[in-house]
């Protein structure tokens, strides 16, 4: 069992420092056991935050690829110093993940809190994230080849990592942003959860949380879109999804598919209820997989996604159910859970843009619009969404008493 504190301390402390001393803001002074690395390291490390060094924009800013001065490379992480959620996200990554180790999890090296920078630096992952390798959205191709025991590998070390953060960790903790994007691969396709920017503790002794809704449209629970009662059941939800995407080779939501086969969380129900679930396995794998060990992982993914979190497995007893230790039985699988069952959830808005639903207070049963912004977005509704809407990240505030 790994405990760890986290603590946003207003104690003036001086943190580690590998050289020389920081001048540490209010913000950052709980920041305890964390390597610091000076600007001026980062800075050469990435030949000055160089294009040529640059490996991927997020949500939150720049991520570059560099040496650091003892050898390591890493991928270094560079927050927009005006972000207010930035900031949050920041220290919540740094407390969440700087005190535990799985190797499913992305190993975070240190941060740079100096003056206005705020920097966070990893262990460097070679195969950049499942979102851009196995699960592209929107027609674009992989030149990237996943053969099923490689999937069958992935999806076991997700579901690993995610039973250490839930039943391991104490308190436990809860992703909220399970996603393809946020699953990166290293040299050997071996998967590691990151992003934890969002990540929630769940105190000794509660079951959820009362929380502002955040995660991704695509991959949410609908008891959590629509209460924002969070428990861990939340994540088993979107590893659900992300278990369907990973078999299927397909995104959550694909409005250039037949109608029918938009909704993959949908599709996959209407096929089991036809008892031909073996039709949604990727076609790209031109008929090489265990069709019987396929359709087992597609009737985790429904059982994950059940509606009543209750009827959800642990993520242990997933992790058992895909390594055959435990039988997955069918009987248990009902509707999954569908957002679109309980309200017409509308969405306007820019992809990857943070929404903020200044709470109008919700009423059951009542339809509400979250408003983001984007073009192509413009009136779909989520049942009948875009590609990019899978790839949304908002924040909502809801009504508690609902
Ligand atoms: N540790 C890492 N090793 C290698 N590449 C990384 C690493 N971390 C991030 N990247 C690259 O940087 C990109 C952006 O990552 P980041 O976590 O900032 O955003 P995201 O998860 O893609 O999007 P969002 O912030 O909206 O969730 C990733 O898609 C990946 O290509």
């Amino acid at each position: 069992m790994t405990c760890f504190h986290f603590s946003f301390s207003s104690r003036k402390r001086g943190p580690k420092c590998t050289q020389g001393t920081f001048d540490v803001d209010d913000d950052v002074s709980g920041i305890h056991n964390v390597k610091l690395y000076p600007y001026k390291e980062l800075r050469a490390a990435t030949a000055d935050f160089s294009q040529t060094n640059k490996i991927g924009e997020g949500g939150f800013g720049s991520v570059y690829k560099g040496r650091l001065k003892d050898g390591k490379i890493a991928a270094i992480k560079v927050l927009s110093a005006e972000s207010k959620q930035g900031v949050k996200e920041f220290l919540t990554e740094i407390n969440v993940i700087s005190e535990i180790e799985h190797e499913n999890l992305v190993k975070l090296y240190g941060c740079c809190v100096e003056e206005n920078h705020r920097i966070l630096v990893y262990n460097y992952l070679e195969n950049n994230s499942l979102a851009q390798t196995l699960i592209v959205s929107g027609g674009s191709q992989s030149n990237m080849y996943f053969k099923w025991r490689t999937r069958t590998k992935i999806c076991i070390g997700i579901a690993r990592g995610l039973a250490f953060l839930h039943e391991e960790v104490r308190p436990h903790i809860i992703h909220r942003d399970i996603k393809a994007s946020n699953i990166l691969l290293d040299k050997d396709l071996t998967p590691k959860i990151s992003d934890f920017g969002l990540a929630k503790l769940i105190p000794p002794n509660m079951t959820h949380v009362s929380t502002r809704v955040a995660g991704t449209i695509g991959y949410l629970a609908p008891e959590y879109a629509i209460k924002g009662q969070l428990t861990r059941k939340a994540d088993i939800y979107s590893f659900g999804v992300l278990l369907l995407e990973i078999v299927s080779g397909r995104c959550n939501t694909n409005t250039r598919l037949p109608f029918e086969e938009q909704y993959l969380l949908e599709r996959t129900w209407e096929l089991y209820e036809r008892r031909v679930l073996v039709g949604l396995v990727d076609a790209a794998l031109n008929g090489d997989f265990d069709a019987e060990e396929a359709c087992k992982f597609l009737k985790i993914g429904l059982l994950c996604t059940q509606d009543a979190p209750k009827l959800r497995p642990s993520m242990s007893t997933v992790v058992k159910m895909l390594t055959n230790k435990v039988v997955v039985d069918d009987t248990k699988i009902t509707k999954p859970g569908l957002i679109s069952d309980f309200m017409d959830l509308k969405v306007r808005g820019a992809p990857k843009s943070k929404l903020d639903l200044n709470n109008k207070p919700a009423e059951k049963n009542k339809s509400y619009n979250i408003s983001s912004g984007s073009d192509n977005l413009d009136s779909s509704t989520l049942s009948s969404g875009t590609t990019t809407a899978a790839t949304l990240t908002f924040t909502a505030v809801y009504d508690r008493s609902i």
